[in-house]
């Protein structure tokens, strides 16, 4: 769901019963609403967030991208998946994600390409992939290792486990942690960008972003799809996907 309020471009990922994991439609709504803050001169801000209090996200929709079973299939999808996020780590506008619950997976890579992370109070994050046998598919570590630590960004992607929002605030990777009134807190937060000119916001993001302009970061973005899609297709994978499933069908 988008919406426009107040110079904030809200998108909302409306799948709970899902833990708003990602499918082919809501790449296709992220990817209009990235069109609306990029030529929208009254947008200011876009805001990432998630329906409901137990998820943000839980990565990519297991259910559906399973059916995707050799590496050309696989790459079809996290390459369109990636193009997003890198546009959305370009944005020439300032971006949050307000992590109102559970940030899993693929969840916690579009929460990577947000400039600012906001979090629940409580909510556990994890870069797990690495328990699928896969690695992050969409640009995520490539992204981390810009924005954080080299040995913090490292030890979250190999331990494969979830932090709480706490421990995650304390290694760099979220900014500011809300106990209650998610929306509000984070509306009142941004009120000191959104008062700004756009033409002003516009100029400092393009000033930080220029760095991932480069064909250097470009290629390092885009082999990490290449190495995900070759692993996508391992039996490992295979098994581990089918286990999460199973469980979820008992
Ligand atoms: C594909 C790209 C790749 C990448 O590049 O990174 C990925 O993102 S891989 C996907 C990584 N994500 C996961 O492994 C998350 C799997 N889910 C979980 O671990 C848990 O569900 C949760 C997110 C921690 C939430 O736990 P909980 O609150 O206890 O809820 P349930 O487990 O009971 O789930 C409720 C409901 O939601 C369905 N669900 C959850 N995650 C997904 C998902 N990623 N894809 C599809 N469906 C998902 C789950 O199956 C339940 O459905 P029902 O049984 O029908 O109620």
């Amino acid at each position: 769901m988008i919406e426009k309020q107040h110079g904030i471009v809200w998108f909302t990922i409306c799948r709970p019963t899902r833990r708003n994991a990602i499918d082919y439609a809501v790449m296709d709504e992220l990817e209009q609403a990235l069109q609306l803050v990029e030529c929208d001169d009254e947008a200011k801000v876009l805001v990432i967030t998630g329906e409901g209090e137990e998820a943000f996200c839980a990565g990519g929709d297991l259910q559906v991208f399973h059916q995707l079973t050799t590496k050309e299939e696989a790459h079809a999808m996290l390459w369109k998946m990636g193009n997003i996020l890198y546009r959305l780590l370009t944005l020439p506008k300032p971006t949050v994600a307000l992590i109102n619950g559970k940030a899993i997976g693929g969840g916690c890579e579009l929460a990577t390409a947000c400039d600012f992370r906001f979090a629940r109070a409580g909510a556990r994050l994890g870069f797990v992939q690495a328990n699928l046998a896969i690695t992050t598919g969409w640009g995520g570590a490539a992204m981390l290792f810009e924005k954080m630590a080299y040995d913090k960004a490292l030890d979250l992607l190999l331990h494969a486990q979830t932090i709480t929002a706490e421990e995650a605030e304390r290694i760099g990777f979220v900014h500011r942690i809300f106990a209650d009134s998610l929306r509000e807190r984070c509306e009142k937060q941004l009120r000191c960008y959104t008062n700004k000119p756009t033409a002003v916001l516009r100029a400092y993001k393009e000033a930080a972003v220029g760095r991932w302009k480069t064909e250097e970061f470009r290629q390092r973005f885009f082999a990490e799809i290449e190495r995900c899609a070759y692993l996508w297709e391992s039996e490992e994978h295979d098994r581990a996907v089918q286990s999460f499933l199973a469980k979820r069908n008992k």
